[in-house]
């Protein structure tokens, strides 16, 4: 029996979705913050559960042959990042070990064939969006009217386990363009007394930063998630967030970079969803302009866009060979974001047909699709799960299916339909190793053949895994 203040020695064998070590003792799974797989550690456990305890690193006893020196200045500041302690190629290891793990706990599959994860010659500076909290700055009314100074204004990173935010100073993953916009706004809001938002109080003005860069054009756009209608001084920041993207030098490929779009987004709601509903372009264009391959993709500040596009490309490249196109193929792009994955087959198809729930995302995916001049691909807003069933009505039949759902994965209607639809292939991308296997498990249940996995390295450094797979029609249902 173990109790909490017990100090118990155990060896890392697994890590958890939230990027803690995970050893046992007396059979019982204890998660250790800080603790990579292979270390041995001495631990305090903090937290005894009935299933599962909590404990805290209090020594490490024997590093794990793929434990590294932190790289980043901000590593034990901030937050992110759970896994720069690892070496990069025992992270690609482990991302392997996960899927292919899940695939069988979850998955119920015997010897799946996982492929070794792609990753990154230079696994660095990769993110095009940086998502800050900001907090402190300006002043505030306290109770009875008094006037008082909110202290400092942080915006950057949420420190581990809390809601403290770190200044931003610099990021081994973050862009050049985003740390800079940071220190701007940082400055802009301490210099004009601006406040953060307090999710306490509901008071406060400017709750996120966002900045998106497109690294192919050198385009970036900032977002300001603010709990009101407008910005004192919005055009002095505009300036400012200008001079500091100008300043910074080209970078190795030559690429010089532009704030092409400044944009508020309101959101005044007390609830913990980044962003509101509105957006208003406080300067430049409404959407900037990336490209993958030879295709041009713009982007709107609500539209998902993977984080990064190194890997974006190899995934698509990926996700372009499983679907297995010879010309004549319907291909169905559920849950498409900006039309992405289904442009880049479009080339290769006889039609494309996206569903994405986002209706800026999906005027983003039509236009993509003009920009680009192609033709057989039409994006469809509203819910998989809804939409599909309304296509299969009118008699649709899809020979492709690519699925890329949220981290919660598919809806069980929408795999029902999917299976309805009875395609040749599906090609399944997935953030969530966990949701993946439950997807593949119901559709192993409905007719189709799980093939391999191919793990991507989508977030060095971080404990998310990004992965594609390959499943293919048994013919149990037929055509
Ligand atoms: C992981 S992203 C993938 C986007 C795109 N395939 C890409 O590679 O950029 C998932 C997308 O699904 C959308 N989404 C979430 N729930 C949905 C639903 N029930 N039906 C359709 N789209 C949904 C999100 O808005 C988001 O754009």
């Amino acid at each position: 029996m173990i109790e909490k203040g017990q100090i118990c020695e155990l060896t890392i064998e697994d890590m958890s979705n939230e990027g803690q070590g995970i050893g046992r003792v007396e059979g019982m799974a204890v998660f250790v913050e800080g603790a990579i797989p292979g270390d041995v550690i001495k631990t305090r456990l903090t937290k005894v559960k009935k299933n599962y305890a909590f404990g805290h690193l209090e020594e490490i006893l024997q590093p794990s042959p793929n434990r590294v020196e932190a790289v980043c200045p901000s590593a034990g500041i901030c937050g992110g990042c759970s896994l720069q302690t690892m070496s990069y190629e025992g992270q690609l290891a482990l991302k392997k070990k996960m899927v292919k793990d899940k695939l069988i706990r979850i998955g119920g599959l015997e010897n799946p064939r996982v492929l070794d994860t792609i990753g990154m010659d230079r696994p660095f500076y990769y993110r095009n969006k940086a998502q800050f909290p900001v907090s402190g700055g300006g002043i505030v009314t306290r109770k009875g009217g008094i006037l008082a100074n909110a202290g400092p204004c942080s915006i950057g990173f949420y420190k581990a386990k809390s809601h403290d935010v770190v200044q931003c100073d610099a990021c081994m993953i973050q862009s050049e363009s985003a740390v800079r916009l940071a220190r701007v706004l940082k400055n802009f809001m301490e210099s004009d007394h601006i406040t953060a938002y307090d999710k306490e109080t509901g008071k406060g003005l400017i709750r996120h930063l966002i900045v998106k860069t497109a690294f192919q054009t050198g385009e970036v756009m900032a977002i300001l998630v603010i709990n009101g209608k407008g910005l004192p001084n919005g055009e002095k920041l505009v300036y400012m967030m200008d001079d500091a993207i100008s300043e910074i030098p080209p970078d190795e490929n030559g690429m010089e970079y532009s704030l092409e779009s400044v944009v508020l987004n309101i959101n005044k709601k007390k609830t913990s969803e980044i962003m509101g509903e509105e957006c208003i372009t406080l300067a430049g264009k409404p959407t900037i302009l990336d490209a993958v391959g030879n295709l041009q993709f713009e982007i709107s500040p609500m539209s998902f866009y993977q984080v990064n596009p190194v890997q974006m490309k190899r995934l698509y490249d990926q996700a372009l060979s499983y679907a297995g196109l010879t010309g004549n193929e319907t291909v169905l792009d559920l849950y498409c974001g900006v039309g992405t994955i289904g442009l880049y087959c479009a080339s290769k198809a006889k039609k494309v047909i996206g569903i994405e729930s986002v209706k800026p995302a999906v005027i983003d995916a039509n236009r993509n699709a003009v920009i680009n001049g192609i033709v057989n691909a039409e994006f469809i807003c509203g819910k998989a799960e809804e939409e599909l069933p309304k296509l299969l009505e009118k008699g649709i039949k899809a020979d492709v299916v690519i699925l890329d759902p949220p981290r919660a994965g598919c809806d069980p209607a929408l795999l029902d339909a999917v299976a309805e639809a009875s395609p040749d292939r599906i090609v399944y991308v997935s953030c969530d190793p966990a949701t993946l296997a439950r997807d593949i498990k119901l559709l192993g249940e409905k007719g189709f053949a799980f093939v391999e996995a191919q793990p991507v390295d989508m977030f060095p450094w971080g404990n998310h895994v990004e992965s594609i797979v390959l499943m293919t029609n048994c013919g149990l249902k037929g055509k």
